[in-house]
């Protein structure tokens, strides 16, 4: 008996382009979504976005409450959940880089309400997933959480902000190479569940982005058009695995291990790029395409050493061997590299 099933979830509403922030309101009301509307940001998506987006649902006749968040924490979302509760809040809208929008969106999981994503950087794919991805103490933690009913990304907005935002963005989608890789790897070897039209859909975001690589410029609106498609499109993949799987490999618990060790030293999406290198590396040898990634990083002006993303040697190898340990999540790592290997893979790949 054929006895499979899936749920996918995904937003109804994506609405990406030019000062379509001013349509925040249109895309929440065409939702049906009602009552009190609580936005989450950080202190700079405020002054950007958040208070524009509380202009227009007061301007409607709503209530809207604000609550500013700083870290991507465990803490941080039972603030959230607390003040939603406080305020009778009908539905969370995240306006913010990453972290805000992780931690809105598992506030909103928790709380059973809407969820309305507004990106202010184009600079990681958790804009449109269901998961949300937070440390804790040794370990990194990859949490269900409620996927977006609707996402307004404003490329006016998002072109505004720092340029290396965006090359962050585009980096954690050339780490959607070594992520399949993984995954694949994982399903021979482990029996992982695996999805080939996750995998597939993951996979061509990456090569369509890096065929793009001469139109992402700073400076240049379509750039954050670009990215940020690519970026919907990767979170798509991760609500179709239902799993982030598809966009995070060996790179992500070496950049997860990096947070711990280094923390705040560089954004998310450099350091998988610089990870994915490596892991390619791991993969293919020598004479693989770690220089494939190298390269398509270089071109559109993300880290590909350690020091440019500042962190020193030692930090790296530490990084590259304890990865493994990060979470239950097979890889190219296995159990573990030794010091030799990881100093040699660190090395051959200019990474150090
Ligand atoms: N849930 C997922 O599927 C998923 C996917 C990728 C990344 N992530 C998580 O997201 C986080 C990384 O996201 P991030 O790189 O955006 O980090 P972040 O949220 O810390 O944002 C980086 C900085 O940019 C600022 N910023 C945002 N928009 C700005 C703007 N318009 N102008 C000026 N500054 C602005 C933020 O306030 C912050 O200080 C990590 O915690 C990562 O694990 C989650
Ligand atoms: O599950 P994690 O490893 O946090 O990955 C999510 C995201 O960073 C993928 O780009
Ligand atoms: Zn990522």
């Amino acid at each position: 008996m054929f006895d499979k099933s899936t749920w996918i979830r995904l937003p109804r509403n994506v609405v990406v382009g030019h000062g379509v922030l001013s349509e925040t309101l249109d895309a929440v009301e065409e939702l049906h979504l009602t009552g009190r509307p609580l936005v989450v940001s950080s202190p700079t998506p405020y002054e950007v976005a958040g208070t524009r987006v509380i202009d227009q649902f007061a301007d409607a006749g709503y209530d809207p409450d604000d609550i500013i968040v700083d870290e991507a924490s465990f803490d941080a979302v039972q603030s959230v959940i607390s003040h939603a509760e406080d305020v009778d809040a009908g539905f969370l809208l995240g306006v913010g880089g990453g972290k805000a929008i992780d931690i809105t969106k598992m506030a909103a999981d928790h709380l059973g309400k809407g969820f309305v994503s507004v990106p202010t950087a184009a600079s990681h794919d958790g804009i449109v997933s269901g998961r949300g991805s937070v440390p804790e103490k040794d370990t990194r933690h990859s949490v269900a959480a409620e996927p977006p009913l609707a996402v307004v990304a404003d490329t006016e907005i998002l072109a505004q902000a720092p340029w290396r935002l965006t090359t962050a963005g585009c980096a954690d989608i050339i780490s959607n190479y070594t992520a399949v890789r993984d995954w694949e790897l994982a399903h021979r070897l482990k029996n992982v569940p695996y999805s080939e039209y996750a995998g597939a859909l993951s996979q061509m975001t990456a090569e369509m982005l890096v065929e793009n690589a001469d139109s992402i410029k700073r400076n240049l609106e379509e750039s954050s058009w670009i990215v940020v498609k690519a970026l919907v499109s990767s979170g798509v993949a991760m609500s179709i695995a239902g799993s982030s799987r598809p966009a995070s490999g060996a790179e992500h618990l070496f950049s997860h291990q990096l947070d711990r060790i280094a923390p705040g030293a560089a954004l998310h999406g450099h350091q998988v790029g610089v990870g994915a290198i490596m892991t390619e590396y791991l993969h293919s040898g020598p004479q693989g395409r770690w220089r494939d990634v190298r390269d398509a990083l270089a071109a559109i002006g993300a880290p590909t050493t350690a020091a440019e993303l500042d962190i020193d040697r030692d930090t790296v190898i530490e990084a590259l061997t304890t990865a493994h340990e990060i979470r239950d999540r097979y890889t190219i790592l296995g159990d573990g590299m030794s010091e030799e290997a990881a100093v040699e893979a660190a090395t051959v790949t200019g990474v150090v």
